[in-house]
């Protein structure tokens, strides 16, 4: 996608930077964008898969960058990493379905793979589901199709969830399920409802969930998609709005490599986040670790673990909080990340970045 020209010495640096983000087109990552949320807009029918992508990431200012789909999320650290990619976006956590391991995997960094990555932005994008296939055809379609759209009860469950939404046709031709294994946890009360005990199978991401129910000609196939999947692959819509919540909101965190010097000049309000590990054998270590942020009145906005996979049951911890290491007139962060380091075994500075959560008033 990018041309290239000569950049100072560098002559194989890209002449437009790219962003690297976790496809192919049409998977959440892509939509980071908010035109492109729900519906396609009508000024984008017509244009090439291309030209969707350099629009939906307009996060970043459409036409000063390209953008690269990456096949994993692992994908898009290694172009960040390797400056092949000016910007990586990676999803972070789910409303509905919480951490996404893959990105906290990444970040836990355990062979130094990735010693530059930092992590520059966040990006919300609210995430309605859609179950995409193909409509049921005569052969396969049940004669007595209906759906009430809720739960039966039974002794152990007298008041089941209602899903939000029922399907617009017959489910039973449906064998097989395709997504992304964070979208399972987002779609619970729909999937137990309508398509119990059919077998899932996760792929690398929701669209490539649909390129393979496109690629399967016996039409008993389905994925669990975004509405811009079906139009690009001329899936039919067997179901909209699956998701558990009307608030499904996917939160994304874009990595660039090297610290932006930029950020050190900004006031807006912002995050950080930060890894460690501590002595698991001398108690209270964790405590203290999380007693640095309250003595410096920072507020923590998630915590999250990953096993450090050298010893089992003992683990790498991951802080995120407001307050920035690169605007920090107060010096409350320094304070805060110094008495820190006093009782981690090792620790590292992710990133900060401006807060965009709206948060209620
Ligand atoms: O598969 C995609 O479409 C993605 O962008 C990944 C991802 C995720 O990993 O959380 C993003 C948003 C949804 O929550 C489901 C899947």
């Amino acid at each position: 996608m990018a041309s290239t020209r000569p950049l100072g010495e560098d002559i194989s640096a890209p002449s437009t930077p790219i962003v690297s983000f976790l496809g192919p087109i049409a998977s959440y990552t892509h939509q980071v964008h908010t035109l492109l949320q729900y519906e396609r807009p009508p000024w984008s029918i017509g244009l090439t898969d291309h030209d969707l992508a350099q629009a939906a990431l307009a996060n970043f200012e459409a036409d000063q960058y390209d953008y690269e789909p990456a096949q994993t999320i692992s994908d898009v650290f290694t172009a960040v990493q390797s400056g092949e990619a000016a910007l990586g976006v990676v999803p972070f956590e789910n409303s509905t379905n919480g951490a996404v391991i893959f990105t906290l995997e990444l970040l836990a960094d355990r062979h130094n793979t990735y010693p530059d990555i930092n992590v520059c932005g966040e990006a919300y994008l609210d995430v309605s589901h859609y179950l995409l296939g193909h409509k049921p055809t005569q052969r396969n379609t049940s004669t007595d199709f209906q759906v009430s759209g809720s739960c039966t009860p039974t002794l152990s469950a007298p008041s089941p969830v209602q899903p939000r939404t029922k399907p617009l046709c017959d489910l039973k031709h449906v064998e097989r399920l395709y997504t992304h294994p964070q979208a399972w946890g987002q779609c619970e009360i729909f999937l137990g409802t309508y398509l119990k005990g059919i077998e899932r199978i996760d792929v690398s991401s929701t669209s490539r969930a649909a390129e393979m129910v496109k690629e399967d000609t016996s039409g008993t196939s389905a994925a669990i998609a975004s509405s811009l999947a079906a139009e690009i692959h001329g899936l039919d819509v067997l179901a909209k709005g699956i998701e558990d919540r009307p608030d499904n909101t996917t939160r994304f965190l874009i990595i660039r490599k090297g610290v932006d010097d930029k950020a050190k000049m900004s006031h807006a309000k912002s995050k950080s986040l930060i890894s460690f590990s501590v002595d698991h054998r001398s108690p209270g270590s964790l405590a203290q670790v999380l007693e640095s942020f309250r003595k410096y009145a920072l507020n923590l906005t998630s915590i999250n673990s990953r096993p450090t996979k050298v010893t089992p049951f003992q683990y790498i911890f991951f802080v995120e909080f407001e307050g920035s290491k690169l605007s920090d007139p107060e010096g409350k962060v320094k304070g805060a990340l110094e008495n820190v380091e006093k009782h981690v075994q090792y620790w590292r500075w992710l990133g900060s970045w401006e807060d965009k959560l709206e948060r209620e008033k």
